[in-house]
């Protein structure tokens, strides 16, 4: 963006503005200082409202003292004929389908302008149509991101970075695909407190505050970069209206652009990945189904087929992998009903007390399953309702010494039975049932949680006055309950 029609200019000359400009130096640091903190998971709902409370007084001091520049609103309807024609100039080639707004849940996406049958060709994306990492290393950003040991390491934050800055610059070539995207998302980070309390008690609270956490941290830290000494050269290469339009608000844009549109590629040098926006593609919505997108090495473009058949008028999707529902929500501000890849992620480790910990750690290590961490409670779909990490790590949680140390006789290839859910011979059943009823405990303890928000959630779901990121977040707990529930 950054044309001046549509992005208002600022300015408040003279002393004051330096000190103001000091001032909001020192308070991103200190909102950094916060962001760094971990707290625990007693305290993690009133270090969020902090969290929030801090950006929000930066957001609001930024505004009355520097006026930063503003995206003016596109209609994503009238910007899709110039996005159409920017397509065919860089190579895009597509023919059996269309943009359209589809829902307001979905927003836009993809409709089939007649009859597709499953495997057929929907889309190709030449490598130059796209907006990769390896275009943001290699633009006015290279200094600033070499020079800069967080930039150096972290793609997604580059390319986040990258999209603000073309945003925010006259006559971008990214500027019919950058009008494509929508104005505001519903990622983690667009949620309120009033919103995301619906979130407490579920696995995914946690996660979200962490999420949360991060982009301010993020933002702090380059808000820092940019009106600080220590890279000004670096700095000096960005387009100045980028700079100036620099805010909490711009840069959780960018951050929920990339993580509700990037995909891996193969960068053209090897076999390593890198990270791209890939327009056209980007506008299918998901669904379960197959993967149906693949990287044409010889051609050095996305190619996408149809992953089913689809008639005329209907929404064409894609599947995006099989994501739990706590990654669709936190990161792409969406969530499916009864999804098969769905998992609750629960939290377990070996004690550093227990007498027995050394030889736990030993054969968890042996079977490649962590001694403390994340492990899945599956979707009821499943035939378990364990992932075989989970299996392995509560049987071997279970164990007592003679078992512990008959295991650990044996080769690498006899331990697979571990993973199996009947395992005969010389495990007794009986040491099965104890890893049961812990884990039918766990999970009781877990459902208990979910009282807390009250028993008519489905009730809530019709109330008209909450919002659709409360809704969102309230159907992320049907659907955690759902799955704990099947498992007990
Ligand atoms: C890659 S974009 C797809 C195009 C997007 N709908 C748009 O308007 O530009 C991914 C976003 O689309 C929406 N989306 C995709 N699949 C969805 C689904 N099954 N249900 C609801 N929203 C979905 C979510 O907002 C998600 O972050």
């Amino acid at each position: 963006m950054g044309k001046k029609n549509r992005a208002k200019q600022s300015g408040k000359p003279g002393g004051a503005m330096l000190r103001h400009k000091k001032e909001l130096v020192k308070m991103a640091a200190d909102l950094f200082k916060l962001c760094v903190m971990s707290p625990s998971t007693q305290d993690e709902w009133e270090y969020y409202l902090k969290v929030h409370t801090a950006v929000e007084n930066f957001s609001q001091k930024q505004k009355n003292v520097s006026d930063p520049p503003v995206v003016q609103p596109i209609d994503r309807t009238t910007a899709i004929p110039k996005f159409k024609s920017w397509l065919k100039e860089h190579g895009v080639e597509y023919s059996a389908i269309d943009i359209q707004e589809v829902s307001e849940e979905e927003g836009f996406g993809v409709i089939a302008l007649q009859d597709i049958e499953i495997k057929c060709p929907l889309v190709t994306i030449p490598r130059k149509a796209m907006m990769t990492y390896e275009d943001a290393k290699s633009s006015y950003l290279a200094g600033l991101i070499e020079g800069n040991e967080v930039l150096s390491v972290m793609p997604n934050v580059c390319l986040a970075l990258y999209l603000h800055c073309e945003r925010f610059t006259l006559n971008s070539k990214y500027q019919p695909y950058i009008d494509m995207i929508p104005q505001e998302f519903n990622t983690i980070l667009y949620f309120k407190p009033h919103e995301m309390k619906y979130l407490k008690g579920t696995a995914a609270l946690s996660v979200a505050i962490n999420q949360f956490k991060s982009i301010v941290r993020q933002f702090a830290l380059l808000y820092q970069v940019f009106n600080g000494s220590h890279q000004k050269e670096d700095v000096e290469k960005l387009p100045l209206q980028a700079r100036n339009a620099f805010t909490f608000d711009t840069y959780r844009w960018c951050a929920s652009a990339v993580t509700t549109r990037q995909n891996k590629i193969p960068t053209h040098l090897d076999e390593n990945s890198t990270l791209a926006l890939i327009p056209m593609w980007d506008m299918f919505n998901h669904a379960i189904g197959p993967l149906s997108t693949a990287y044409n090495a010889l051609t050095r473009g996305i190619e996408c087929l149809a992953m089913q058949d689809f008639k005329t008028g209907e929404q064409v999707k894609i599947c995006y992998g099989a994501r739990t529902n706590s990654d669709l929500l936190i990161h792409n501000g969406f969530v499916m009903k009864e999804s098969p890849f769905d998992k609750v992620r629960i939290h377990l480790g070996v004690s550093q007390k227990d007498p027995l910990y050394s030889l736990k750690a030993k054969l968890l290590e042996k079977l490649n399953v962590e001694v403390s961490g994340q492990f899945a409670v599956c979707s009821m779909d499943n035939s378990l309702p364990t992932s075989p990490q989970l299996l392995v790590f509560l049987r071997v949680f279970h164990m007592n010494e003679e078992e512990l140390r008959s295991w650990l006789e044996k080769q690498k290839n006899e331990l697979s039975s571990l993973r199996e859910i009947y395992i005969s011979g010389e495990v007794k059943f009986k040491s099965d049932v104890k890893v049961w009823e812990f884990l039918e405990n766990r999970v009781k303890l877990l459902l208990m949680g979910f009282k807390k928000i009250g028993d008519n959630i489905e009730e809530m779901m019709e109330d008209k006055s909450l919002t659709h990121r409360s809704k969102l977040a309230l159907q992320f707990r049907i659907e955690e309950h759902r799955i704990l529930s099947a498992c007990v």
